[in-house]
């Protein structure tokens, strides 16, 4: 009996083997023949393990101090900066090579569309900004263009975040010791929830929020559907975060006279979007407005709290800003316009911290590329994080030097810096979050010192964020 099972298993691991080794031989060795017989060859690379493909190497990798090694090890083997992987629950061709990624977002609609891998859109809905294409796609991006534009941020955003602040960082002295991720979380939610839902804070908010943790984690999480898993809680958050939509959206039908200021009444009054297309895209708004944002607040605080020389620099700005203003501690737009070393900080925190580390896009027809083609239907990573963390467009890449944007002009060009995306949907919250940012390092450096109370890490899966949440204890500056 004992020899028997020793033989299936040695026949069992042998079939396993061998279907790897066919698997690998297969993937580097397909090509496409087009209509005119002509072979097309897709770029090197491979999609690893069957199911599973590169996804460990990929996690390990960003999870390291060495965030690049997945693709510096590709780079290497292959000779080339597009490969081929096998990652988020599907074949894709990732790119590191950042003239390529500008173009392919230039391209969107024409050579390219938008195609995030299925697992997400089911977390985002059919009609979340990122599922949708054409005339319905400029409709919204527009509409959320408008929700965010130059004059309603000078005046409505300006004070909205500067009261949120105050109000929050008067909490958070009361509790003295915080998770400074989590509660940037939360605040940040709080504004947005009021600008699409007119929410004010409160249980139900925080509710929210809870539920938001669950949704974000899922979102970039291995799209597992078993109880209990990242992803199984992802999809019940978003069930349950709909359904509130849409009980908003009978209550406000069964009341009209309630008078509402928000992004959902403006909705509701144009008429025109089905109650499916709303509930999608206010989540998704919700979603986008609140999380990249705070965890650029979060990050921005650490990397100021491992850099005393920046953080000096920092206080030295805001600290005469205050002192200009006579002890009139609510700001304006010329002087936000003034932290010109607080917009370094904030772009050397967007390119180390690469909250939104690359975009999806499948190529609408055959795409040469160098010289391989890049077959119709396959799909695209552009992998701008990868630009962003590379020695040879930023030098010693991993350190925070917010310096480096006041000397290298160069560094500016949004070749190798492209945080907010880029062509038809370049981010629409861009002036927004660094608003939010900006009045937020403000205030909290002129109101308080801080210690942190852990030896925090980054980790860049399933998105960028600090693996302790970085709690901090808090002092008011004397
Ligand atoms: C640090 C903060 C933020 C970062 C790094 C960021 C990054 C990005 C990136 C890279 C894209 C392009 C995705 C793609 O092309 O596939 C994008 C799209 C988008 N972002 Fe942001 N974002 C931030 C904050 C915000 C805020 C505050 C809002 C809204 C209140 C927002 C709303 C959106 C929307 C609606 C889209 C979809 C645009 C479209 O597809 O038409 N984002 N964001």
């Amino acid at each position: 009996m004992a020899d028997q099972i020793s033989l299936l298993l040695v026949v069992f691991t042998a079939a396993v083997a061998l279907l790897h080794l066919i698997h690998r031989w297969w993937n580097n060795h397909r090509g496409t023949k087009r209509s005119n017989n002509e072979e097309v060859h897709p770029p090197p690379g491979s999609t690893g393990w069957p199911l599973i493909g590169e996804t460990f190497s990929y996690y390990r990798s960003m999870t390291s101090n060495h965030p690049m090694k997945f693709v510096e090890d590709r780079q290497k083997r292959y000779d080339s900066d597009i490969f081929i992987s096998h990652l988020f629950g599907g074949r894709l061709v990732v790119s590191v090579d950042p003239q390529f990624n500008k173009s392919v977002l230039q391209n969107e609609g024409r050579f390219f569309q938008a195609q995030y891998p299925k697992a997400v859109k089911a977390l985002i809905g059919n009609y979340g900004l990122l599922s949708v294409h054409g005339d319905l796609q400029r409709k919204l991006h527009g509409i959320a263009v408008n929700l965010l534009r130059f004059e309603r941020l000078k005046v409505d955003f300006m004070e909205e975040i500067q009261n949120l602040v105050h109000s929050t960082l008067d909490r958070w002295a009361d509790m003295k010791e915080i998770a400074l991720q989590n509660e940037c979380h939360q605040m940040l939610l709080n504004l947005m929830a009021k600008q699409l839902l007119d929410l004010s804070p409160s249980k139900e908010t925080t509710e929210i929020c809870e539920l938001f943790v669950h949704f974000t984690n899922a979102v970039a999480a291995i799209p597992i559907k078993i109880p209990g898993s990242t992803y199984a809680k992802g999809l019940k958050a978003r069930k349950l975060l709909i359904r509130k939509i849409s009980e908003m959206i009978k209550e406000r039908r069964n009341h009209p006279q309630v008078v509402h200021t928000d992004l959902l009444s403006k909705l509701l009054e144009e008429g025109f979007l089905s109650d499916e297309i709303i509930c999608d895209f206010i989540l998704f708004l919700l979603l986008a407005g609140h999380d990249t944002s705070s965890r650029a607040m979060t990050f921005a605080i650490k990397f100021l709290t491992n850099c005393p020389e920046a953080l000096n620099q920092m206080k030295e700005e805001h600290d005469a800003i205050l002192k200009g203003k006579g002890g009139h501690k609510r700001l304006i737009w010329d002087d936000y316009k003034s932290m010109k070393f607080t917009q370094c900080v904030i772009n050397e925190t967007l390119r180390l911290g690469s909250f939104s580390p690359g975009v999806f896009r499948e190529a609408k027809q055959d795409t040469k590329v160098k010289d391989c083609v890049i077959p119709k239907g396959w799909v695209v990573f552009a992998f701008m994080v990868a630009t962003h963390l590379n020695e040879n467009f930023h030098n010693e890449a991993l350190t925070f030097n917010p310096w480096r944007w006041q000397l290298d002009q160069d560094v500016s060009n949004d070749t190798l810096f492209s945080p907010f995306g880029g062509g038809v949907r370049l981010c629409p919250g861009s002036h927004l979050a660094t608003l939010e940012l900006s009045l937020f390092l403000h205030i909290f450096i002129t109101r308080f010192r801080w210690e942190a109370l852990a030896n925090d890490r980054t980790s860049y899966v399933p998105l960028p964020y600090l693996t302790k949440g970085f709690p901090i204890r808090l002092h008011y500056r004397e």
